[in-house]
């Protein structure tokens, strides 16, 4: 392939939605699940889909494998309309992209080598071919040895690389992931997310992924939007819209860890300074913009030497350190001026207020 055709191709979204609008019709009338999105998925990308309850976030991943048609707009993959496939096409489709749930679905009544094989023995494989695959997903998710075993002998987290060998015996391009990790306990959801990055990396597999676990995202995703109401009110790389969430859903479903004041000071901030003892409040915001990481020895040369540390965290996302470090400075000189000198320290400076510090 020329040059110019291996950038059209890295140019075209894996999957792009355009226009995307969903409405259900009930015997209530109808609801409105998806309204005007638009967003590409790079191929090769793990992409998080985050919102509240109602949000849209199952409508929209169900538009992407056609378990849902849109009402409006259209669903891209490689630049094709899928929409427009016929029922043959729509089979083949499918087969592009693999599934996974939060229950697993799986067949209680069939091993896991059967679970793994129904979908190519759907498809018409040899048998041949079929053991040959079904071992090679198997080993994939590091369940060769539980072949013969049925669901019930499982825990959750066996069961789910069930889920996720059933969903790549078909070589599929691209996963969708619906709350896979949600039933599951911390450390079968961190196995899990190790096992779906290193199928992400060895496969170039895009992975698109629903879920209500933050740390799911921060964990392993590149990119996240925010749905609300059925409208992308928030997206862009992990790392930004978690340092510096815009929209207030986003801030709420993030939680208010980093911008909740603790209780022994919430209640006692002053925005103005009513005595001599109290010390100026500054909050360090590290966005992760600048790729700075907090430099304590520049903060106490800066601030001065009353400066204490009083509350914060810093956590670090794709290699960016990012999160609020709350000090409080100890100087009678006027706000603006330290809040002048302190430009640089971080990427954002808010003035909190005063505190009277025991
Ligand atoms: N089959 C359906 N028939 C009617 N309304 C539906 C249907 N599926 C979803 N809805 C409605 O569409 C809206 C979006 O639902 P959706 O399940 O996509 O949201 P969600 O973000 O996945 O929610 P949750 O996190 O609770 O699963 C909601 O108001 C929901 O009640």
């Amino acid at each position: 392939m020329d040059r110019l055709a291996t950038h059209i191709e890295q140019s075209i979204a894996h999957i792009r939605l355009e226009g995307i609008g969903k409405t259900y019709d009930t015997g209530r009338g109808a609801v409105t699940a998806l309204e005007d999105i638009d967003l590409d998925i790079q191929r090769g990308e793990i992409f998080g889909i985050i919102g509240r309850s109602g949000a849209g976030k199952s409508s929209l991943i169900r538009t992407l494998n056609r378990l849902e048609d849109p009402s409006s707009g259209k669903v891209l993959i490689d630049g094709r309309d899928i929409g427009s496939l016929d029922e043959a096409q729509l089979v083949a489709l499918r087969r592009r992209v693999g599934m996974i749930f939060q229950h697993f679905n799986l067949m209680s009544a069939k091993t896991v080598w059967q679970n793994v094989a129904l979908p190519l023995k759907v498809a018409g494989i040899k048998p041949a071919e079929i053991e040959r695959r079904v071992a090679e997903s198997l080993q994939l998710v590091g369940l060769s040895e539980k072949r013969d075993m049925y669901p019930a002998q499982l825990s959750g987290g066996q069961k789910q690389r069930v889920g996720i060998a059933r969903a790549l015996v078909h070589q599929p391009e691209i996963l969708l992931c619906d709350e896979a990790t949600s039933a599951l306990d911390p450390e079968s959801t961190q196995a899990i997310l190790a096992l779906l990055k290193d199928i992400n990396r060895r496969l170039g597999l895009t992975v698109v992924l629903i879920t209500h676990e933050m740390e799911v995202i921060h964990e392993i995703c590149h990119r996240v939007v925010v749905l609300e109401r059925g409208r992308v009110v928030e997206h862009g790389p992990v790392w930004q819209v978690f340092g510096d969430p815009q929209h207030e859903v986003t801030r709420t479903l993030l939680g208010t860890v980093h911008h909740d004041l603790p209780d022994d000071l919430n209640g006692h901030i002053h925005p103005e300074r009513t005595t001599e003892a109290q010390a100026l409040l500054l909050d360090l915001h590290f966005t992760g913009v600048s790729r700075r990481d907090p430099d304590l020895l520049s903060i106490a040369n800066v601030l001065g030497a009353g400066t204490r540390l009083v509350h914060g965290g810093i956590d670090r996302i794709q290699n960016r350190a990012q999160g609020h470090l709350l000090v409080s400075v100890d100087s009678s000189e006027p706000a603006a001026d330290i809040i002048r000198r302190a430009q640089g320290l971080a990427d954002k400076i808010h003035h909190v207020g005063y505190v009277s510090l025991v």
